[in-house]
């Protein structure tokens, strides 16, 4: 099959990180006998540095004309501590999601048992953990109205979301509820927020015609604590755009570092494949991140983009294999850490040779 994909590595850590995930990907096509095509584009500060804009029109028309879209992160100091900034690194990624019409983010949270140990929640918690949380991705209050009044002494972010929107969102979360466990767990602060009434509504709608599904509806401050206190519990959630973000950056705790954690933002245009974390600046050129996050995101690529099920599973089965040899980077691992680059390479090789 050809493979025609857009590589952002982005900032910070990205082209590190990248680079690895590429290692894996190269290897798996050639095993495969894929033909594999591919090109970078910059996303993020480093575009604002070399062409004015964090989301180029040269990007976008790489990202359109592809299969799928592997990326890195996005983000710099530079900008997180100007809040005067007129352009910033996280509007490209933004724009790209808005553009490429990546409404759901799927973010996969299962526990990895050589790594039980890592996380600071009991192991009888969190032994065989698996769900899959999914997060809106186009609307809410990242993309509702915002600006300054009164002199810019007063600050706004309108949070707002159609029905269509909600029901596209709620139909994904049905189907990943169908496939696996049967249960749906839909996230929001209906209590409060009258765009998260909206959601209930339409999910109380919609629960009718999935009757195999469980529908459980949940506060996202209650959420946030059961996620952690009992996460066997869960299935599949579903959630608006900023409680994902966060939902999902505290789920990682469970799996032992932020580093492991992948995703896929499914889109109307393509689809990219991208770790939920952000550009971990202090570890920017040290050859320290984690990879794994964006190793496994490449699988996801694999297995939602092309459908190449065998290719993702292989991936997975390195990844295993490096945390079961201890091959893992300081975040995992402060006794033996392994550079980013000698994780990348022992997984590749893995690959290459099983
Ligand atoms: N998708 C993205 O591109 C994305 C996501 C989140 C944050 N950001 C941006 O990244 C910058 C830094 O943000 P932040 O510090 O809040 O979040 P971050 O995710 O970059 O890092 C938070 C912490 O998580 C850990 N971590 C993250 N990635 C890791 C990896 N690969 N290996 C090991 N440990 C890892 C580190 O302890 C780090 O201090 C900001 O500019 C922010 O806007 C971008
Ligand atoms: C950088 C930021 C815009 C982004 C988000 O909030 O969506 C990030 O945190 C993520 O999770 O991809
Ligand atoms: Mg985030």
């Amino acid at each position: 099959m050809k493979l025609k994909l857009a590589i952002l590595p982005g900032d910070g850590i990205g082209p590190e990180i990248i680079d690895q995930a590429m290692k894996v990907v190269k290897v798996v096509a050639a095993k495969f006998n894929h033909e594999l095509e591919y090109e970078f584009a910059l996303t993020g500060a480093c575009a604002i540095d070399e062409l004015g804009a964090p989301y180029p029109d040269s990007t976008h028309e790489l990202c359109m004309n592809a299969d799928a879209v592997l990326f890195g992160a996005i983000g710099d100091p530079k900008y997180d501590n100007n809040p005067k900034a007129p352009v910033r690194p996280e509007q490209g990624l933004l724009l790209m999601r808005k553009k490429l019409g990546l409404y759901a983010n799927i973010r996969p949270v299962v526990t990895f048992p050589s790594l039980l140990h890592k996380s600071p929640l009991r192991r009888e918690l969190i032994e065989g953990a698996d769900f899959v949380a999914i997060r809106e991705l186009t609307g809410g209050i990242y993309f509702g109205e915002k600006g300054r009044k009164d002199n810019g002494n007063t600050a706004f972010d309108v949070c707002e979301y159609t029905r269509m929107e909600v029901e596209r969102i709620l139909k994904l979360g049905y189907e990943y509820a169908m496939k696996r466990n049967k249960k749906l767990t839909v996230v929001d602060k209906a209590n409060v927020l009258e765009s998260s009434r909206l959601w209930r509504e339409v999910a109380q709608e919609m629960a009718p015609t999935y009757p195999e599904v469980t529908t459980e509806y949940m506060f996202v401050d209650n959420a946030a604590m059961q996620i952690i206190q009992w996460p066997k519990n869960f299935d599949v959630m579903v959630t608006e755009n900023m409680f994902g973000d966060i939902l999902t950056d505290e789920a990682s705790v469970i799996t032992g570092s932020l580093g492991l954690s992948p995703s896929a933002s499914i889109g109307i245009h393509t689809s990219v494949f991208e770790p939920i974390h952000g550009s971990y600046p202090q570890a920017a050129g040290k050859n320290i991140a984690n990879p794994v996050a964006t190793i496994l995101s490449a699988a996801m690529m694999f297995e939602y983009a092309f459908n190449l099920m065998e290719e993702g599973a292989i991936i997975r089965k390195a990844v295993d294999a490096s945390l079961d040899a201890k091959v893992v980077t300081v975040d995992i691992s402060t006794e033996k850490p392994y550079s980013t680059s000698e994780v990348g390479d022992w997984i590749a090789e893995w690959v290459a040779k099983n």
